[in-house]
This record gives structure tokens, sequence and C-alpha cells, in this order.
């Protein structure tokens, strides 16, 4: 008995040293490569789509501090302008007193709602009003697992927000993309496209809707549209890459029921075993800003290093079906 008891205490103790290890292992590893040059971004306008919140708003924060005109484009103006606030603040925090004037970038915040196309077409309206150039464009926001609903142009809510309003922001912007060329597109999917298909009779799920099958479905869209992209912009200098930046501690389970009880055990699992957001946006933010992926398009990475992707992302025939079905449905071609 008094040997078991020890065991127990004995694995418990070692199990809490090796999450506190882990933790601070992770947070000396939280950038995975070396921005070498601080200001790599200066001068260069980039375009963050969901960056009040998790990954976008890590990535933001990032390439602020590597000296870009960051936008921010978020459906909630309110929760924009505070992240957008916070982060101005951590960026002054960091500089200490005598701030490098001229070093650091800029934040601007735009209204952007990908879950209504009229709201894609006014904010490019606007964008393409205002902004002389594009350099990367980080088509980031994402919706997880909600229950069935609509988008208001009566889009199944996960392929409508992760792949469809994303199509049409990313139509609505290559001409300024391609004027600013060379210029760069982060797409931003996650691994479990595996279980997803792109089922054509039923893309708005009104015959059946089962969450997880059409979040995978819409982040298998995400690849099969980079890789499609990617083919046409063949010689025009613009980029496009797709990626997974693995398990993040971001809000993106918001929709996931938690019993109140298993709530402390679950943060401290994700705690333990999730990436930062910081740790979860190296790849984003090295697909945006790295020299060494100057010229390279239509390729998958996960930290920081390209990987294979499964046959079904990489079906031509497939891309190029959904391709001609995405500019019906957000009404670029009737
Ligand atoms: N976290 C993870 O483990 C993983 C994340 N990913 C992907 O990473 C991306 C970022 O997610 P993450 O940071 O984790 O999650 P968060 O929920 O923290 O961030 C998602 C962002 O998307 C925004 N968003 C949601 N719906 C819309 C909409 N209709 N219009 C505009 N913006 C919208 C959210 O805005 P608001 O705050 O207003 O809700 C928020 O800013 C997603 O594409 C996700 O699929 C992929 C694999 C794993
Ligand atoms: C961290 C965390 C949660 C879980 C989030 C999860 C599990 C997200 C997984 C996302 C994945 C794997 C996406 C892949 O594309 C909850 C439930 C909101 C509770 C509060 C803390």
């Amino acid at each position: 008995m008094a040997v078991a008891t020890a065991a127990a205490l004995l694995a418990a103790l070692g199990g809490a040293l090796w999450l506190v290890s882990r933790r601070f292992v992770g947070s000396r590893a939280q950038r995975l490569h070396g921005h070498g040059d601080p200001a790599l971004m200066h001068g260069k306008t980039v375009l963050i789509t969901g960056a009040n919140s998790g990954l976008g708003r890590a990535t933001a924060a990032e390439l602020l501090r590597l000296g870009a005109r960051v936008i921010m484009g978020c459906r909630d103006r309110a929760r924009a302008e505070e992240a957008a606030g916070q982060l101005r603040r951590e960026l002054a925090q960091a500089a200490g007193p005598a701030p490098d004037a001229g070093g650091a970038g800029e934040l601007i915040v735009k209204e952007l709602d990908l879950a209504s196309l009229r709201s894609v077409r006014a904010f490019c309206q606007e964008l393409l009003q205002e902004e002389p150039r594009l350099d990367v464009l980080i088509n980031n926001a994402g919706i997880f697992q909600c229950p069935y609903m609509k988008t208001e142009d009566g889009f199944e809510m996960q392929f409508g927000v992760n792949h469809l309003g994303h199509f049409l922001l990313t139509h609505l912007l290559l001409g300024l993309l391609k004027s600013s060329a060379p210029s760069r597109i982060v797409v931003v999917s996650s691994k479990l496209y595996k279980y997803g298909d792109i089922n054509f009779e039923d893309l708005n799920s009104e015959q059946s809707y089962n969450k997880s099958f059409c979040y995978s479905r819409s982040k298998l869209a995400n690849i099969l549209f980079t890789r499609e992209l990617a083919r046409r912009l063949e010689g025009t200098n613009v980029t496009v890459n797709v990626l997974h930046p693995g398990i993040v501690r971001t809000n993106l389970g918001r929709h996931i029921h938690i019993p109140l009880l298993a709530r402390p055990l679950f943060s401290l699992v994700s705690w333990a075993f999730f990436k930062s957001p910081l740790e979860g946006a190296q790849t984003s933010i090295y697909l945006a800003s790295s020299p060494e992926v100057e010229g390279v398009s239509g390729r998958y990475f996960g930290d920081c290093k390209e990987e294979e992707l499964l046959p079904k992302a990489m079906d031509e025939s497939v891309a190029r079906k959904l391709w001609d079905i995405s500019e019906v449905m957000v009404g670029i071609l009737k």
C-alpha cells in the first residue's frame, strides 16, 4: 500500500515537473526561425483576416514588430480596436524609453465580415481606394465546428467563412497584389483537412450536417484553392502557400462544449500540450516574410517546413471544379 502511494506520488511529481519543463522549453522555442533583419517588413503592407484573436493576433504582433503596415480585417470593430490598442502598447513597452523612430510598423483596423459577401465587397472597395499597395494577404480567419448556421448569403457557415469569403476576398484583391509584386498570399488551413471531402452535391450541407466533417471540408477547400490559385498565378510573381499551425491554444474551440467541472483539467491539458499563439503563428510569419520562400508557390507547410499532402488535396480536377463552383457561388460568374 505504502509502495503504491509512493509510486503514485512520484508519478504525479514527475508528471508535474515534465509539464513545467515542457512549458519552459516551449517558451524558449516560441520563435522557430530568427527573423534576422528587424526591419524585414519595413515598407510592406500586410492584410490579416481575423487578426484580433489567436493566431491572427500573434501574426499581426510579429509582423508589426518587423516593421510592416498591418491591416487587421475583423468582423467586430470593438474587439479589433481593443486588440490593436493592446498590440500598440506591447510594442511600445518592448521598445522601451527610447523607441527606434520609424522602426516599428503601423496597425490599421478595418471591418470585414467573411460571412457576408456584401461586407467583403465593401471592405475591398475601401481598401482599393485607400491602399496603393498590398504585399501580403494572410487568409487566417476561421470558424470551427459551430452548430448549423448559414451566412448572410445562405452558405453553410464553416464553408462560407473559411473558404468562400476568403475566395471572394482574394479574387477582389488580386489586381492590387499583382501590381505590388513580388507579393504573397498565405492561407491558414489545418491537418484536419484529411477527414474532409468536397461533396459537390451538398456544399451547403442541407441534406445532412456534421460539424467536424464541414470544418475538415472547408480546410481541404483552403488547400485545393491554394493549389489552383498557384497554377493560375504562374509567372506573375505573386505566390500562394498554405499551412497548418498545429494545435494551438486560441478561441477557436468556443463551440466545443466542455462540462464546467472538466474545464480546469482541459485548461491544464491545453496549457501543457497545445502551442501558444506565438508558437502556432510561426509558419504564417515565415511564409509572409522569410526570404527563404521567395518565389515558392503552391506548397503546404507545417513548422516552417514543407510537408506532403494526401492525394485528395492534390487532385487537380477537384480543385478546378471547386474553383468554378466557388466563382458561381460568390457571384463572380453567373
Ligand atoms: N487553434 C488551432 O489549433 C488551429 C487553428 N487553425 C486555423 O487557424 C485560423 C485562426 O484560428 P485561431 O486563431 O485558432 O482561432 P480564433 O478563434 O482565436 O481566431 C479566429 C479569428 O477568425 C475571426 N472570424 C471568425 N469568423 C469570422 C467572420 N465571419 N468574419 C471575419 N472574421 C471571422 C474571429 O473573429 P472574432 O474574434 O470576432 O470571433 C477571430 O479573429 C483558423 O483558420 C483556424 O481554422 C488550424 C488548425 C488548428
Ligand atoms: C483550448 C481550449 C479549448 C479547446 C480548443 C480546441 C480543442 C481547439 C482545437 C482546434 C483544432 C484542433 C483545430 C484544427 O483545425 C476549449 C474547448 C474552448 C476550452 C478552453 C480552452
